[in-house]
């Protein structure tokens, strides 16, 4: 199974839309066709795409880049600033208001036409401005985090996001880079690259340059082209990129497997309650509307008012807030050093409860140390240490710190010693071996995992250079050795050599072949220091105080993961190796999850069905790793999170960039996740309670008042200044008990709460009616006034009560969001005291002084209601809220 068929979240491209009509194939029309970038050859290929191996010119790139579009087969296309500006007016519910005012600015005045065309404006401005601006905070933070590629341009290498490639670039590659297109190669040397995602094969291919290959049958196996989404494990290439983005082969493949990522469940969540609230309004409208007519009122007038009354329901800030909200969050982030890259990501991370990491670097210091190098009984071997020197010297892999600790060691004489081929390393087999030419014999030097290499070794080299037998006694013996260093919690490499002479295989041999690693003379161990770091217990265990599991997944053994257990003081609940892992049922294995805290000596498709036996339980899972080898676990994680310093598949594979190697940071991020859902919450539950009574009452009111209980320009007014004071919630405190447990999106809870304080507010409401029209004896324009400056106030205010589970003074609210709020209320009570008659514009007149007293009277009362109501609501709904699962 590859793994596009197992999880698509991070590969989808966009569905070509009407407006980006898809490019034309990037290889030209001439033949062969376009998908056979394997059969011409390269000089043609070439002149084809109209380039030269020094790279196109900036200028020519530019216009390419505007061609094809940007090199990105998973990201949304980005929509021009126009357009997303117009978009807002699609609303059919804008669209009825601008008419019906336009008909009234006929055969009435032009006031109200004004007016209405001026409020929907700022309504729009304001939201497109608060909309772009966070999108844009977004995407510079996603830019400083942008997989880079060395490309030709003008004729000198320089770096650039691999979205800015287009058809006929020159690419350099070296170990480690992500194949940024589906390319040419038009240089390469020792070149192995990693097919897993397009193919599900573990194993790295060798490619290389030739004229013409085959690949009709089997486009991955074409040994002179690389594609999209594999990496580079060894050697080193120059490139022609070919075909970029969703033209690419994986983009291809997840476009015909999938239109659109699946839709995570917070995105559900926000468009099940736009449905709801869309729902009550049309049923409200018709109701307004019947009634209206019934009581043969003038229809312009009741159109106008039943629209506003729609606009005033329909949360159609919420996808803004939500944006917003996230992205301040993302700013909050990257200040504690976590880039988002995928916004919904906080969500996610606010809702993960288990979360699952290597070990090199985020437990350890990564500051690795060779210490000793020794041979199978333990004394000191400069034998075995110049075949592990010469073996990291020469491979041309990505260099592991293993190596770089080899290497800086001590230094060795390297003259003599001549280089003739190499089998790179992969996380399957766990070794690399180099075939190498010295004093005129070859000789296979290999190092990797130790207790594969000593199974397949023969024979034994002690110390003193000695080759001797590998007996029964004597492997127990190494393997004695081998669990010593593991229990004293050193890292160790196995070391061994195959000789030309000691076998006929290896004798003339040119090329190193991963079948020759076996028969071979095991010579000793490589032992490395690898300190845990001191603060990632305590880390840990914060990390579980706040509903998060964690779980270590390793390509490391058994012994040396406990012993960092061990050593940072947690403890090992249960343990699971790669070897039992392939024997156990889904069934048996999602049974093991919730005690099994180790999984050891763990293979990348391992790591990966790991954590989709977690997400099976139901749990939402992270995954934190820096590897080429951590990319698919990456890809099935709910949230994947990676290091600055990673592979370039493993980065783009993230939905988090770490700055900083640590997994405090993790416990950063997860707390401003959960801040950010509730601060979405408290907007949507403000909109499901509060300004959805107001508006329900309007309705209510036109059915006893003998004229509009609101103008429909009061109502609009009402919603702008409503909706301008609500954009201070994003930035609101948070009670820190709400964030203590992982949080996911929790629609019951709205909608229950949309019933509890809707007809709360209604009945405030009501008992507001009859002051004005009893008490008051008001008439037209004073009740419209009175009730207007009420709706704001109590609309405003209650946002103190809802924003907090806490009685509303335990809990400080933000500094914003109380000016904000204080300043919609100054407003509304100012409007109709304006001079110059602007009150008289939208059918004000200034109130009696004993409306305010009413007026304070009545919001105490009402926020009292509200209040206790909470409380009791909150007590009766204690049991819902989402608990830590392990
Ligand atoms: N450069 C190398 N040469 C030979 N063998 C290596 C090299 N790097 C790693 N190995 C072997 O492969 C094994 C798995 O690699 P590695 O430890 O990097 O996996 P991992 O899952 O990323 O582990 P971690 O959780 O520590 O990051 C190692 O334990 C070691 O035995
Ligand atoms: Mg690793």
């Amino acid at each position: 199974m590859t793994l596009l068929e197992i999880d698509n979240k991070a590969v989808i491209p966009p569905p070509p839309t009407a407006a980006a009509p898809v490019a034309p194939a990037a290889v030209g029309s001439g033949e062969p066709g376009p998908d056979q970038i394997w059969q011409e050859s390269a000089s043609r290929l070439l002149a084809r795409l109209k380039t030269k191996i020094g790279g196109l010119t900036t200028a020519e790139s530019r216009s390419r880049l505007a061609l094809y579009g940007a090199n990105d087969a998973s990201d949304v296309k980005t929509v021009p600033l126009w357009r997303q500006f117009l978009v807002r007016f699609e609303n059919p519910l804008i669209i009825i208001l601008l008419i019906a005012s336009g008909v009234s600015a006929v055969t009435g005045g032009a006031a109200s036409f004004v007016v209405i065309a001026v409020i929907v404006m700022l309504s729009v401005v304001f939201d497109f401005v608060q909309d772009v601006r966070a999108q844009n905070a977004v995407a510079s933070l996603r830019a400083s985090v942008s997989v880079q590629a060395t490309v030709r341009r003008d004729g000198v290498a320089v770096s650039v996001p691999i979205s800015q490639l287009a058809p006929g670039d020159i690419v350099e590659l070296v170990a480690g880079d992500l194949v940024p297109a589906d390319s040419r190669l038009l240089e390469s040397r020792d070149l192995y690259v990693n097919q897993a995602l397009l193919t599900g094969e573990p194993y790295p291919a060798e490619k290389s340059v030739s004229d013409t290959a085959s690949g009709e049958e089997n486009p991955a196996g074409a040994s002179n082209v690389v594609f999209a989404g594999t990496s580079v494990i060894s050697g080193t290439a120059t490139i022609l990129i070919c075909r970029t983005g969703s033209r690419s082969a994986l983009g291809q493949l997840a476009t015909s497997l999938a239109e659109k990522p699946p839709a995570t469940d917070f995105a559900l969540g926000i468009r099940r309650f736009s449905m709801l609230i869309m729902r009550f309004t049309v049923v409200l409208i018709v109701f307004v509307l019947a009634v209206n007519v019934w009581l043969a009122r003038p229809v312009l007038e009741s159109i106008l008012f039943a629209v506003a009354l729609a606009v005033g329901l329909t949360p159609e800030l919420l996808p803004m807030i939500v944006t917003v909200t996230l992205a301040r969050s993302a700013m909050q982030m990257a200040k504690r050093k976590v880039i988002v890259k995928r916004l919904s990501a906080i969500h996610d991370v606010g809702a993960m409860n288990v979360l699952c990491t290597d070990k090199t670097g985020t437990l350890t210091e990564a500051k690795i140390k060779l210490l000793r190098v020794i041979d199978g009984s333990g004394a000191e071997s400069p034998n075995a240490f110049s075949y592990a020197y010469v073996n990291s010297k020469f491979e041309t892999g990505i260099k592991s710190p293993l190596d770089e600790a080899i290497l800086s060691a001590r230094p060795f004489d390297m003259a003599g010693f001549k280089k003739i081929d190499e089998a790179p390393f992969d996380f399957e087999r766990r070794r690399v071996s180099v075939l190498v030419e010295h004093g005129g014999k070859r000789g296979l030097f290999v190092k990797g995992a130790p207790e594969d290499m000593l199974r397949l070794s023969k024979q034994y080299q002690d110390a003193d250079g000695v080759v001797k037998g590998l007996n029964a006694d004597r492997r127990a013996d190494i393997q004695a050795t081998l669990d010593g260093l593991g229990a004293q919690g050193f890292r160790a490499l196995g070391i061994a050599s195959r000789l030309a002479d000691s076998t006929a295989a290896t004798a003339n041999q040119d090329r190193a072949v991963i079948t020759d690693e076996t028969d071979m003379v095991f010579a000793g161990f490589a032992v490395f220091l690898d300190p845990p770091k001191a603060s990632a217990g305590a880390t840990i265990r914060d990390l579980e105080k706040a509903g998060v599991a964690v779980k270590l997944v390793t390509g490391d053994n058994e012994l040396v993961s406990r012993h960092v257990f061990a050593e940072i003081g947690v403890p090992v609940t249960g343990v699971l190796t790669g070897e039992a892992l392939d024997r156990i049922s889904e069934e048996a294995l999602i049974g093991q999850l919730p005690r099994t805290n180790l999984f050891c000596r763990i293979n990348p498709q391992q790591k990966h069905r790991i954590l989709l036996a977690i997400k099976r339980r139901g749990d939402v899972v992270g995954f934190l790793g820096d590897g080429i080898n951590d990319a698919p676990a990456l890809h099935a994680a709910d949230v994947g999170i990676s290091v600055e310093g990673a592979a370039d598949v493993a980065r783009a594979a993230a939905d988090l960039i770490l700055l900083e190697p640590n997994l405090a940071v993790v416990g950063d991020a997860v707390a401003a996740g959960r801040a950010a859902v509730q601060n979405v919450t408290k907007y949507v539950l403000m909109g499901a309670s509060s300004n959805f009574g107001n508006m329900f009452s309007m309705a209510g009111a036109t059915l006893i008042l003998p004229f509009l209980p609101m103008l429909p320009i009061q109502i609009l007014l009402n919603n702008l200044i409503y909706n301008i004071s609500e954009v201070a919630i994003p930035f609101d405190n948070v009670d820190p008990e709400t964030v203590v447990n992982p949080i996911k999106w929790d629609i019951k809870l709205i909608e229950r709460f949309m019933l509890v304080f809707g007809p709360v507010s209604s009945i405030f409401d009501f008992i507001t009616f009859y002051a004005m029209l009893f008490f008051f004896h008001a008439g037209e324009a004073l009740f419209q006034t009175g009730w207007f400056i009420e709706s704001i106030v109590t609309q405003t205010l209650v946002v103190f009560c809802i924003r907090t589970r806490r009685l509303f003074f335990r809990s400080k609210p933000g500094e914003f969001l109380t000016v904000m709020n204080i300043a919609a209320v100054a407003v509304a009570i100012g409007l109709p005291f304006l001079p110059w008659g602007v009150g008289v514009w939208f059918g004000f007149v200034a109130p009696p002084p004993s409306f305010f007293v009413f007026l304070v009277i009545a919001t105490l009362a009402y926020l009292g209601l509200v209040e206790i109501s909470k409380l009791l609501f909150y007590r009766f709904t204690s049991g819902t809220r989402p608990s830590a699962a392990k």
